[in-house]
């Protein structure tokens, strides 16, 4: 039977996080290359093989939150913090003492919408994390109700910061404001209010 370290994080994180980030070069090298077709289908066949192999034993559906023995959540299926989730960049959040987070992230060829600048669809959803994570208490989950985004300035790929931090609780709601930073200034702006469904507020 295959050994396992106590620390089921650790573990996970050693063996699947390396896997995902080669599957983010892939992806970015997939959108960019320039090889000529013999190259592409033998790549192809690569990536079959792979998809094969590894779908010899998956979880039923999707990832969802799952938890190691000592208690720690692993939502490493999530669409923009998922370590196991390529298309995930991933969002690293970081929280300061008063609540309020902060991510520094990378953005490149794979989160495109406008020629050499973010997608707007990808901005409201680092935006949705950031605002979502520094509204969220400890067992009290909150969703998102509302999201508003404003596009101030085309965001280019590249390094972005983001910020976000609560304005005001009311009763289950929970509001909270962000942004989006480079070189050249604030980008997006978003407000956002977070409800705690009822009986768990
Ligand atoms: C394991 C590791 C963990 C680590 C942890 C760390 C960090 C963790 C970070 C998580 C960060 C997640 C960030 C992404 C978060 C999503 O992406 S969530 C997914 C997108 N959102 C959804 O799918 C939500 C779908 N909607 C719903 O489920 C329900 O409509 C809601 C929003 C829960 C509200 O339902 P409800 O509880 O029945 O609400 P209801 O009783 O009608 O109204 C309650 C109050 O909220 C207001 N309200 C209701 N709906 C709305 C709305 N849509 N907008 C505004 N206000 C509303 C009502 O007006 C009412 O206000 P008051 O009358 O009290 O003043």
């Amino acid at each position: 039977m295959e050994e396992r370290p106590v620390d089921e994080f650790d573990y996970g994180r050693a063996v699947y996080e390396p896997l995902t980030q080669s599957v983010r070069q892939l992806i970015d090298a997939t959108i960019r290359t320039e090889v000529g077709e013999d190259t592409v289908a033998k790549v192809q066949a690569l990536v079959d093989e792979g998809a094969r192999l590894l779908s010899e034993r998956l979880v039923p559906e999707s990832f969802g939150v799952q938890y190691t023995r000592d208690g720690r959540g692993m939502p490493w299926g999530n669409a923009i913090i998922g370590l196991r989730n390529p298309i995930a960049p991933p969002l690293v959040i970081e929280r300061n003492r008063d609540g309020s987070v902060w991510c520094d992230v990378e953005l490149g060829a794979a989160y495109e919408g406008p020629p050499g600048c973010l997608h707007g669809g990808i901005s409201a959803l680092i935006l949705d994390q950031l605002l979502g994570a520094t509204a969220h208490r400890p067992a009290q989950p909150a969703f998102t109700g509302t999201l508003t985004v404003r596009y101030q300035r085309p965001t280019r790929l590249g390094r972005v910061h983001g910020e976000a931090r609560v304005v005001r609780h009311d009763g289950v709601k929970t509001y909270a404001v962000g942004h989006l930073e480079n070189g050249e200034g604030i980008m997006v702006v978003a407000e956002g209010v977070f409800v705690r469904p009822a009986g768990r507020a």
